[in-house]
Formats: structure tokens, C-alpha cells, sequence
């Protein structure tokens, strides 16, 4: 499978700076070469030239709209190609506003995809449910159609259109959840496995039924929208929101190397590392988790694997 890795620097969907040097510090680790070492083709297209927009503004307390919108929309056309062209996208945020665009543009060069969210946190608040107004808590609402009664028509968002349904999302992770999420996810039935149904039922039950519940027949076009927050705030230290309890990196490596091994999975959206935060060490120890999971998000696997056609010297 062809991996297409796309750098999508980028901050104004939450308030610390810092996510948007992410890609280029995942680069700087080696990413690419350690992708090739395991023998998985990947075509590095660069950074997105995300731009701030001048004249930004704030609705209600939902913040810079319009820069988050155009970054989306340039998201969006950057995915759809790189799909277009045969190949797994990698999308390395970048604050999770960054799904907005990478899920949209998903659905338009497979609009049969279903989402596989791992995260800590639901990213389901609407403009009018979030506390905090920052759009990283929010890009799930603005997608999925059951919600678009209760969301503002926002500058800069206009061409989103709803384009997910609320049974093709399944959670892995969450253990901070706002009322208002809570209350969606009841409302719409989205199955969601949290730390609690992980420490249940273990990683291997929980994937399955994930997959079972937005994908069925094993047919669907797989999007995984993965929050490094989702793995425990001991192996990321450096990301905007950590809570405790969270996956450990077998956990992790587990819900990769799964959904890699379906073949189907087409787009993994990478979010919330933010090297700005933390010491030196903690940096280091961020970055190096984070890519122990995208290795395994493109076909690296605990248990080896030798190229088709080799034979043992
Ligand atoms: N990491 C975050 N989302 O995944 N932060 C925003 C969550 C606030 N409810
Ligand atoms: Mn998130
Ligand atoms: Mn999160
Ligand atoms: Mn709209």
C-alpha cells in the first residue's frame, strides 16, 4: 500500500502555539525513512501553506472561524487528490480542527467512508455547546447530518457540508466527555468505548466491536481521526489537553496494526502534538510514541514481515 503524507501545520482550531511545528518535527525523527526502512512506499507532499486570515473574528465564543474554514477547505482538496491518486493518506496535524477537513475531503473521493475517532476527548461539541469556543472541541459536529439543526451558519464553514452519518462514527479512548457530547452521543446512539468499556472488555474486544458497529460486512472505506491525547499522558506529555488513564502503547499499537490490517484503511488523520509543550524529554518521548503508532497506521507490524517474493537466505 502507497502511504501519501501530507503536513497540515496548524493551531488556531485551540489557543497554545505550538501544533502547528508538529509535522516538521515528526519529519525531523526520521518518519519517513523509518517508513521506508519497513519497506512501505510513501510519497512526502510536503506542508499545506495554511495561512491566518486577516480579518478573523469571533462568533459567539466560537473563535477564528474562518481560518480554521479556509484551512479546511485546502484540507479537504489535499486529501481528496492524494486519495485520487491510489494512495493512504497520512495527515500529520495539526489540532484536530484539522478533521474537518480531512474527513470532508474523505467523503468526497469515497463518500461511503466510515470514522474510527481515537481520542481522549469527543470533539463533538457544537458552536453553541463548547465551553471553551475553540473548534479543535468541535469538528465532529460540523460533519455529521443528524446534528445540522444545531449548528450556526459560521463564516468561512459554508461549503462543509454535512456528509457523516452518525452510525459510521465509532470512539476508542474517551474519559472527558462535556455534558453536552454526553448528550449527543445518546441522543444519536454513537457507540462510543470509552477507558472505561477499554479496562471492560480490553483493546481486542473493543476494536472489533467498533469496526462491527460502523462497519458490518467489513466493506467501508476506513478514516482513523487519531488524537495522540488518546494514548496516555505519560508516553505524550506534549499535547494541548492530557488526561490520565489513557491507552498504553500496546493499546495503541493494537488499534493501528488492526485497522491496517483490514487494508481498507484510507485515511489517518494524526493530531494534537504539540512540541512546544514540555521539556526537551518530554518532546522526545512525544514524538517517539507518536511515531511508534503511525508506523503501524501504514503497515509495520509487532510480528515482522518480509517483502513478497523473499526467501530466507
Ligand atoms: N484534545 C482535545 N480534543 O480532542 N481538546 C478539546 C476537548 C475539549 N472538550
Ligand atoms: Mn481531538
Ligand atoms: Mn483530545
Ligand atoms: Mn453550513
Amino acid at each position: 500500500q502507497e502511504i501519501g503524507v501530507i503536513g497540515i501545520p496548524f493551531s488556531k482550531g485551540q489557543s497554545r502555539h505550538g501544533t502547528d511545528l508538529a509535522p516538521q518535527k515528526l519529519r525531523e525523527a526520521g518518519l519517513i525513512k523509518k517508513l521506508e526502512d519497513h519497506g512501505i512506499n510513501v510519497t512526502d507532499f510536503g506542508d499545506l501553506p495554511l495561512e491566518t486570515h486577516p480579518d478573523d473574528l469571533q462568533i459567539g465564543n466560537t473563535k477564528n472561524p474562518k481560518t480554521v474554514g479556509a484551512a479546511s477547505e485546502m484540507i479537504a482538496k489535499s486529501v481528496q487528490g492524494i486519495l485520487k491518486e491510489n494512495k493512504t493518506v497520512l495527515a500529520l496535524g495539526g489540532d484536530h480542527s484539522m478533521a474537518i477537513g480531512s474527513i470532508y475531503g474523505h467523503w468526497l473521493a469515497q463518500p461511503d467512508l466510515v470514522i474510527i475517532w481515537v481520542d481522549a476527548h469527543a470533539d463533538i461539541n457544537t458552536p453553541l455547546t463548547s465551553g471553551s469556543g475553540n473548534m479543535h472541541g468541535m469538528p465532529l459536529s460540523f460533519l455529521i447530518k443528524e446534528l445540522q439543526q444545531y449548528i450556526p451558519e459560521l463564516p468561512g464553514l459554508e461549503y462543509v457540508k454535512p456528509c457523516i452519518s452518525a452510525k459510521n462514527l465509532a470512539y476508542i479512548g474517551l474519559r472527558d466527555v462535556d455534558p453536552g457530547e454526553r448528550k449527543i452521543i445518546e441522543m444519536l446512539g454513537i457507540p462510543a468505548f470509552s477507558m472505561q468499556e477499554v479496562d471492560r472488555f480490553g483493546i481486542k474486544e473493543v476494536v472489533d466491536m467498533a469496526l462491527k458497529a460502523v462497519d458490518p460486512n467489513g466493506d467501508k472505506p476506513i478514516h482513523m481521526s487519531f488524537d495522540v491525547d488518546a494514548l496516555d499522558p505519560t508516553l505524550i506529555p506534549s499535547t494541548g489537553t492530557p488526561v490520565h488513564g489513557g491507552l498504553s502503547l500496546r493499546e495503541g499499537l493494537y488499534i493501528a496494526e488492526v485497522m491496517a490490517a483490514t487494508g481498507r484503511l484510507s485515511v489517518v488523520d494524526i493530531a494534537e502534538v504539540n512540541p512546544m509543550l514540555g521539556d526537551a524529554k518530554d518532546v522526545a518521548k512525544t514524538i517517539d510514541m507518536t511515531l511508534e503508532v503511525i508506523q503501524r497506521c501504514c503497515g509495520r507490524t509487532r510480528r515482522g514481515a518480509y517483502p513478497p517474493g523473499y526467501t530466507v537466505p
